[in-house]
């Protein structure tokens, strides 16, 4: 079965192994999301490097409690890394996935060999609108917010060509345990990356989706900016989950960037 425990904490994953010296990319979903909104972009990776997907602490069928920090998500990816005895890793996270990327960088930069970071920030929001968003739901469930949130995560066109795809991501989002969703809000509006971020010193690919509502492309950029010689890309009509409606755009910049990984390696020794 595709779960670990570790320190108590039971984590559900799926790896995909791969012939060849190539690296392997550890995937960190966003808010509210579980590890099948990277199924399109493992299936196109499938068999060039190893792969490995998780859902976060409070998300999909892992456990759910505990979490209240980017620190806490950091625990256990790190864990898991190790668990699986994974050596140096690419991490390529999504939104506050690509925080707690920044945070396990910050922690174990000598296990990160390079980091996608898609629709993601050195900081997300305010305070206040992380607290309203709490109140709403501890209130009233996120379904309240449901609605609203599908709009960040996608397109209008998204909304009117792939209805059945965006009413499953909407059980998705509302499916998550209410605890670590909130716990995973205050995380979010408590994380500020602007220091570390100027002193990550491996190769790092910044993406944003051209109508993202939540890590609109100006903000990835700056982010990209404060990253010593970060490249910075746009994905064509994509909202904040590039991953689920253009997985081909997205797997072609990673692909891209891992093929770069290799090419400077052989050029710097
Ligand atoms: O769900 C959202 O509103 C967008 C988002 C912010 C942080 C994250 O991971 O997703």
């Amino acid at each position: 079965m595709p779960f670990v425990t570790i320190g108590g904490i039971t984590l559900h994953h799926r790896r995909i192994e791969a012939n060849g010296s190539a690296r392997p990319i550890v995937f960190i979903n966003s808010l509210g999301t579980d590890f099948r909104i990277w199924d399109q972009v493992l299936s196109i990776l499938d068999g060039e490097m190893p792969l490995l997907v998780y859902d976060k602490r409070g998300h999909g069928l892992s456990d759910i409690g505990g979490i209240r920090s980017i620190d806490d998500h950091v625990d256990d990816l790190s864990a898991l890394i190790d668990h699986f005895g994974l050596g140096k890793v690419v991490l390529c996270g999504l939104s506050v996935g690509g925080m707690i990327a920044q945070g396990l960088y910050a922690r174990r930069p000598e296990i990160v060999e390079a980091m996608i970071l898609c629709d993601t920030a050195h900081k997300i929001g305010t305070t206040e609108s992380w607290n309203t968003r709490i109140s709403i739901v501890e209130r009233d469930g996120i379904e309240a917010i449901a609605d609203g949130v599908m709009k960040v995560w996608f397109t209008p066109d998204f909304h009117v060509a792939r209805a059945a795809d965006l009413a499953g991501c909407r059980n998705m989002l509302t499916r998550q345990a209410l605890p670590d969703y909130v716990g995973t809000c205050m995380a979010v509006r408590d994380a500020d990356f602007t220091d570390s971020a100027r002193r990550i010193a491996v190769p790092t690919l910044c993406i944003a989706g051209d109508q993202d509502g939540s890590t609109p492309p100006d903000l990835v950029r700056s982010l990209a900016g404060l990253i010593p010689g970060a490249r910075f890309e746009i994905i064509r009509d994509a909202g904040h989950i590039p991953c689920v409606e253009q997985p081909e755009a997205l797997t072609a910049l990673i692909r891209n960037f891992i093929a770069s990984l290799a090419l400077g390696a052989e050029t710097h020794g």
